[in-house]
């Protein structure tokens, strides 16, 4: 295995042993103008620029292959045309090759949020599976049930002219007495996952593909490792299952796990510096305390709701708090986190998604994977801490490096323009943010949070 120019580990056979399976043809291409930069005037007073997302060669979504090249089935270029793409992104143009190669290899690839990751596992999913088989071939886990239902919205809007029958191992979902599932994927979270296989409602024999979304943050000990590692033991032995982790960040107390989990994997790395993408233009302000912050956050109404904004807070009582009293005091916005009901939650994220509400008031619930295209504008709240061991000191609370890059990674999809706003308001806090700006080597710029109009001005024009 070698590494590349840019520091991608490619096995020099892999891409030679792709296998087309469908005659390529270009019958379906849409009439997409690919070098105009593409500016999509929105209804809002804020335009969002869809920079030609993938002209510029330094950048994660560039790419000069098409989807043809990579031997498709017509059903599935169908779907991906259908969907609006028109060339693959770059961890697409490098990622499918690999996934698509016979016989099957693992993968762990990684890529910045928002430059088309779920495309490249949907499209595998959706390309090994024998839709005439009424049996679950391909699973794929993700860490929230939004994030499985939006993942789910993919493989249904791609696999559209395929016979594809999908189902989810999320809570609530299936009735109780649910026997034997037969469609062919099944999307959930790992915890009703292992509840449906052990009670042989999702027979997985046949599975041959196994994907996990956000990879790291699924196979990390200290958050749903074990639960992701019962659903893998429960897979067939002896038959080759193809692995495939996806995230945008690997940490190394996780990448050795991650090795082990699927071994011989053909790898897409990023380096320490490119984790977070360019478009995305982070700021700090300087709250005096914590009532402070609350008033800064009313203060932001109206820049929030010019398009899309999520707040992140690190408990579910403060995002209850401040969105009861935000409401209270006139202000239209949601609330989502762990404890609420599965439905209350779909209801939540669906308006939130359809733009009926602007706001967003969260918790780490949603910090990954979540793709809202008209969220320009992310706030830390509360910034993104790891795990405080019971006895320890709140003062040596670490900042968590990876939560931060993927809240922030919630605005600035592909290749679009965003903002992130940390709240700070005392020395720790303080700290922190500058651990978090050494790690992701990125600017993070101050903006007053006493002169309201320049702090408009800013923020419009780095949203330009
Ligand atoms: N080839 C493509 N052409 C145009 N748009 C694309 C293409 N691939 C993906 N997209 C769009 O880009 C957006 C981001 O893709 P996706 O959600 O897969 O990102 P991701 O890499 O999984 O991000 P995250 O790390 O945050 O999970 C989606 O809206 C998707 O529809």
């Amino acid at each position: 295995m070698e590494k590349d120019a840019d520091g991608f580990y490619t096995p020099a056979s892999a891409t030679a042993d792709a296998e087309p399976s469908a005659t390529p043809s270009d019958s379906n291409a849409p009439q997409v103008e690919d070098d105009k930069t593409d500016l999509i005037k929105s209804t809002f007073e804020v335009s969002v620029t869809l920079a030609d997302q993938q002209r510029d060669k330094d950048s994660p979504l560039y790419s000069v292959k098409t989807f043809e090249e990579l031997g498709l089935h017509q059903d599935l270029l169908k779907g991906i045309y259908d969907m609006g793409f028109s060339k693959p992104s770059k961890i697409q143009e490098r990622a499918l090759p690999l996934l698509l190669s016979n016989p099957p290899q693992n993968m762990i690839g990684q890529s910045q949020s928002g430059t088309g990751k779920t495309a490249a596992f949907v499209l595998t999913m959706l390309s090994r599976v024998d839709f005439s088989k009424n049996k679950p071939q391909a699973i794929c886990l993700a860490p929230s049930r939004e994030l499985a239902r939006q993942i789910m919205s993919v493989v249904v809007a791609m696999g559209k002219f395929t016979s594809v029958q999908t189902e989810y191992a999320i809570k609530d979902n299936l009735p109780k007495n649910a026997t034997n599932v037969t469609a062919q994927i099944v999307v959930g979270t790992p915890g009703t996952m292992t509840d449906l296989i052990r009670r042989k409602v999702v027979d997985v024999s046949e599975v041959k593909v196994f994907v996990l979304d956000e990879a790291d943050n699924m196979l990390d000990q200290d958050g749903l490792g074990e639960q992701t590692l019962r659903v893998k033991n429960m897979l067939p032995r002896g038959t080759q299952v193809q692995i495939i982790l996806f995230s945008a960040t690997f940490p190394d107390h996780v990448r050795n796990f991650a090795n082990k989990f699927a071994p011989n994997a053909n790898k897409i790395e990023l380096k320490r510096n490119e984790l977070s993408v360019d478009n995305i233009r982070q700021f700090y302000m300087d709250c005096r305390n914590e009532e402070h912050k609350y008033d800064v956050l009313v203060s932001l109404y109206h820049l929030l709701t010019i398009g899309q904004s999520i707040i992140f807070c690190q408990h579910r009582h403060t995002a209850d708090r401040i969105s009861q009293r935000m409401t209270a005091e006139g202000h239209k916005v949601a609330s989502l986190h762990g404890a609420k009901d599965a439905s209350e939650r779909d209801n939540i994220i669906d308006g939130f998604r359809e733009g009926r509400d602007k706001v967003l008031i969260t918790t780490n619930v949603i910090a990954r994977g979540i793709d809202i295209l008209q969220v320009n504008m992310v706030v830390n709240y509360d910034l993104p801490l790891l795990n405080e061991r019971p006895g320890s000191n709140k003062d040596d609370a670490r900042p968590d490096i990876e939560t931060y890059i993927h809240r922030i990674g919630r605005t600035g999809r592909f290749g679009r323009k965003g903002i992130s706003v940390n709240f700070v308001h005392d020395k720790r806090t303080w700290a922190q943010m500058e651990q978090i700006e050494q790690a992701t080597g990125k600017q993070i710029v101050r903006i007053e949070t006493n002169d309201l109009d320049e702090m408009e001005t800013q923020m419009k024009k780095a949203m330009k």
